[in-house]
């Protein structure tokens, strides 16, 4: 009953909207028809675009270029999508795209299409000062009697046929009162041609398209079916259409080599660099590489950017370094023999032989402290002999380490190298080494990439950035790297002058306004590592507690201290059932290790609070409370954050280990991490000692 009575719902509604529909192109097919510059194509392409003004959408016409010898640009149109600078093109040859160049009866028509975007630019910089990003400009160029659907670089090619439900199926990003201030602003920017220009023809009658079928190729059914849907969909963020002005500067920015942008967590650095993704996808015709260490954020910034700029989604790869590195050797051939698990046993061996009974246990007796010292600064540095490793600054290792202690771990790598190597397989650090081998023999200019975006890059090895250095060099606008080196939540680390690359100059921007945590909780994670001053990767020293500028916003920081571990857990619990199903969706506990993953999911289980890992997570709303480690929680933000047990990973553990400080510090900054990663509500539990 209850489906039958939709479906009639459905189409009741299909036919109110085709019938108003019509009524719209009718009018407009009649005003269009009085304007004396255009031919009949151009008239049923400007129709088209005046029923978008039936439906919120502001059109101006004949606009002038004011300080430019350019001929006039036709039209702008303004609406709920966002922005487009549009020419039409009625020819009589067929509109081609081949090698990324426009083309028609054989002659080459690229000329128009810069013509096109030189003016798309200059109306990019007149939005600017409303903070509108340039991933809400189109360059369109429509083709009156033709069906097109396709992108050259930044300017969309979209035929008669198409234009309608193409541009009602754009992401909706400005409301009505967007729209007016836009189309205001651009009205007094870009003036109108001559007031005479669109003028009205002497002969006042209706055209032939008062039912009569010449529709010529109006889609009719396909603007009816984007209509209904766009009804239901709900307005993307905010901060996918405006950003704050310095932020568009950044976006547009043209840098002559490899650039950097750093700041605290929360302050735009991420959205900063999905945005120049669009903004290079659009300048340029190769492909966009965005990387970063962590394995499911890809998928969730990909979801982002598909729902930002859908046209050039599929020239963006999200990629984790390591999934991307794998890619990269299989396309060329090369052998990968990945294998975590026997890589662990070689190190086991390894141990058993060069490292329990040696001086190394003096410092720490835990094999994993050395595994890392092996994994971040032996391979992770690429260091080949031992007088390297014999005089390295040994970055974000605190613990000292005498000449015999690094003889002794330089035996241990070596036993372990032999073993691994005898047993045939390569660990991660060999996987990002053969594949720098192989991106230095192919050369930048041989990689396809003509832009790489390195996220969260303070987590990246020395070899993983040089790797992704080598893809495109130094070229203009080639490498990007954000990052934040307070956020560093895996050991070691490097100086990005040890890569060879220099961002000194206007080629290192620091952003500063948190856009994300409210006040309280930003204070509570600060306090959390304000004694632990940090070397960023361009070298420079950075205190512990920075000024960071917040946007005003309300949030709460709840920190409950229980008796007993069933009693914190039940705290949690309560606290979860507490929310509603959207809230929950907007919820997320975080933990130190995957064992405690463990424990919390099986209890979340039990009380029936539907679950989403964070490895399956992929930035789509799910109505499931989000669980994961504070490394996996990297980049990733929610209304609410839960953090069990909090204050056990940073308290000290007994032992000897002279390790412990450099440890705790660590942990430290993972905490920080999971702290930031809440907006509103930031939940602490605690289990009271003794
Ligand atoms: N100009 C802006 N206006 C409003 N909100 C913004 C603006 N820029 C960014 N934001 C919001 O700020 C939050 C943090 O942004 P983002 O994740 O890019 O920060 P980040 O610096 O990469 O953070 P982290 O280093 O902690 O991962 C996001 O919720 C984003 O929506």
């Amino acid at each position: 009953m209850a489906a039958g009575g939709s479906a009639s719902r459905r189409t009741q509604e299909e036919r109110r909207q085709e019938r108003l529909l019509r009524e719209q192109w009718q009018a407009a097919r009649q005003e269009a028809h009085r304007w004396e510059a255009a031919d009949e194509g151009e008239r049923r392409v400007a129709a088209q675009l005046l029923v978008l003004t039936e439906r919120g959408w502001r059109l101006l016409k004949d606009r002038r270029w004011p300080g430019t010898r350019a001929p006039h640009v036709g039209l702008l149109l303004v609406g709920p999508g966002g922005v487009f600078v549009v020419d039409v093109k009625n020819w009589t040859a067929v509109p081609e795209t081949s090698g990324g160049r426009l083309a028609a009866g054989g002659e080459d028509r690229d000329e128009q299409v810069h013509k096109l975007l030189a003016m798309s630019r200059a109306v990019e910089g007149a939005v600017t000062s409303l903070g509108l990003s340039p991933v809400a400009v189109q360059p369109l160029m429509v083709f009156a009697g033709r069906r097109v659907n396709a992108t050259l670089g930044q300017a969309r090619l979209l035929g008669e046929h198409e234009l309608g439900p193409m541009l009602t199926r754009e992401p909706r990003r400005l409301t009505r009162e967007g729209v007016r201030a836009i189309a205001e602003l651009l009205g007094r920017s870009f003036p109108e041609y001559e007031p005479a220009a669109v003028t009205m023809t002497e002969e006042a009658a209706p055209p032939a398209a008062s039912g009569d079928g010449d529709d010529g190729l109006f889609d009719l059914a396909g603007l009816r079916d984007a209509a209904l849907e766009e009804a239901l969909r709900a307005p993307i963020e905010q901060w996918m259409t405006f950003l704050h002005p310095d932020q568009v500067a950044l976006v547009r920015r043209n840098w002559s080599g490899p650039a950097r942008i750093s700041g605290p967590a929360g302050t735009g650095k991420t959205v900063v660099g999905l945005h120049r993704a669009v903004y290079l996808a659009r300048r340029t015709t190769g492909r966009i590489l965005y990387v970063t260490f962590a394995k499911n954020l890809p998928r969730v910034q990909s979801t982002f950017l598909t729902t930002m700029a859908p046209a050039v989604a599929a020239r963006v790869d999200f990629r984790s370094l390591h999934q991307w590195a794998q890619e990269f050797l299989r396309e060329r051939g090369a052998e990968v023999r990945l294998h975590g698990d026997k890589a662990e046993t070689a190190f086991s061996l390894a141990w058993k032989h060069a490292g329990r009974d040696s001086l190394l246990v003096e410092i720490d007796p835990a094999p994993h402290y050395w595994r890392e010292e092996i994994d971040h600064v032996i391979k992770g540095r690429g260091l080949r002999s031992f007088a390297e490793y014999a005089t390295v600054r040994r970055v974000r290792r605190g613990t000292a380490l005498r000449r015999v202690h690094r003889e002794a771990v330089w035996s241990l790598y070596e036993t372990y190298e032999k073993l691994r190597i005898e047993r045939g397989v390569h660990d991660f650090n060999d996987v990002l080494s053969l594949a720098l081998t192989e991106a230095r023999r192919d050369g930048a200019r041989e990689s396809g990439y003509a832009g790489v975006i390195v996220d969260e890059v303070q987590d990246l090895s020395l070899v993983g950035v040089r790797l992704l250095h080598a893809l495109v060099g130094d070229s203009s606008n080639g490498l990007l790297l954000i990052g934040d080196g307070q956020q560093a939540v895996y050991p070691g680390g490097f100086r990005l002058s040890e890569a060879g690359i220099d961002v000194r100059g206007d080629r290192g921007q620091v952003l500063r306004t948190n856009y994300r945590n409210a006040e309280q909780i930003l204070d509570t994670a600060l306090a959390v590592v304000a004694e632990d001053a940090f070397e960023d990767i361009d070298g420079i020293r950075i205190q512990g507690h920075r000024d960071v500028d917040l946007t005003y916003r309300d949030g709460q920081v709840l920190h409950g201290v229980h008796p007993t571990a069933a009693a914190h857990d039940q705290a949690l619990v309560e606290a979860l059932r507490a929310l509603s199903p959207d809230e929950q969706g907007d919820a997320a506990v975080l933990c130190p290790s995957i064992r405690a993953i463990g424990h919390y999911q099986r209890l979340l289980t039990r009380a029936d609070i539907p679950v989403c890992l964070l490895e399956h997570y992929s930035g789509h709303a799910v109505p499931a409370v989000k669980l994961g480690t504070y490394r996996r929680a990297k980049g990733l933000e929610f209304k609410r954050v839960y953090l069990p047990r909090h204050d056990e990973s940073v308290a000290g553990r007994p032992g000897p280990a002279e390790t412990e400080d450099e440890r705790r510090q660590l942990a430290r900054s993972q905490l920080f991490v999971a702290m930031t990663r809440a907006r509103d509500v930031l939940w602490l539990g605690s289990v009271r000692a003794g």
